[in-house]
């Protein structure tokens, strides 16, 4: 197995505890799922930065890099060649409204909802903790 392809993606959160997911574009790799949206890190690049440089190309936001905190990752083995590894970053502060300038559909929903849309399977277990981290007492400021 080669090296693992490094992928970052934001949970974002809005005031009411919804999470943003977006549907892949028909005819791309996993085309019709719903996602996080994201991407792959670039060589040289660090992973905030990039997810950073994703939203803004994928969405049309402005986000912080220090306003990406680090949620949990999940590993997917099942691809040819080398494993996909994925960072999930939560965010709630960004700027703009984000818009689909990259995929089919964008849907706001609390994660329990967005548990019955088809998606990647390294997604699942990500969804999942995010749920559980939302439903969380906030932690102490
Ligand atoms: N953004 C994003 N990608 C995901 C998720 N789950 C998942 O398996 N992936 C996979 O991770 C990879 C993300 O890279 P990408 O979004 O830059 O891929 P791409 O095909 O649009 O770009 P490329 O054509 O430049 O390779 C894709 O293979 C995508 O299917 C997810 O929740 N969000």
């Amino acid at each position: 197995m080669g090296s693992p392809i490094l992928v970052v993606a934001a949970a974002l959160i809005d005031a009411q505890g919804r999470c943003l997911m977006q549907q892949r574009p028909v005819g791309k790799q996993h085309g019709g799922l719903w996602e996080f949206p994201g991407g792959k890190v670039e060589p040289g690049e660090a992973p905030a930065d990039a997810l950073a440089r994703e939203l803004a190309e994928e969405l049309g936001i402005v986000v912080a890099p220090a306003a990406l905190a680090p949620l949990s990752f999940a590993v997917d083995p099942n691809r040819p060649g080398a494993a996909l590894v994925m960072l999930l970053y939560r965010c709630t502060r960004w700027s703009g409204v984000p818009r689909a300038l990259a995929a089919d559909a964008l849907r706001w929903d609390v994660p329990r909802a967005l548990a019955d849309l088809p998606m990647p399977p390294v997604d699942v277990p990500l969804l999942a903790t995010l749920q559980q981290a939302l439903a969380a007492p906030a932690p102490l400021a």
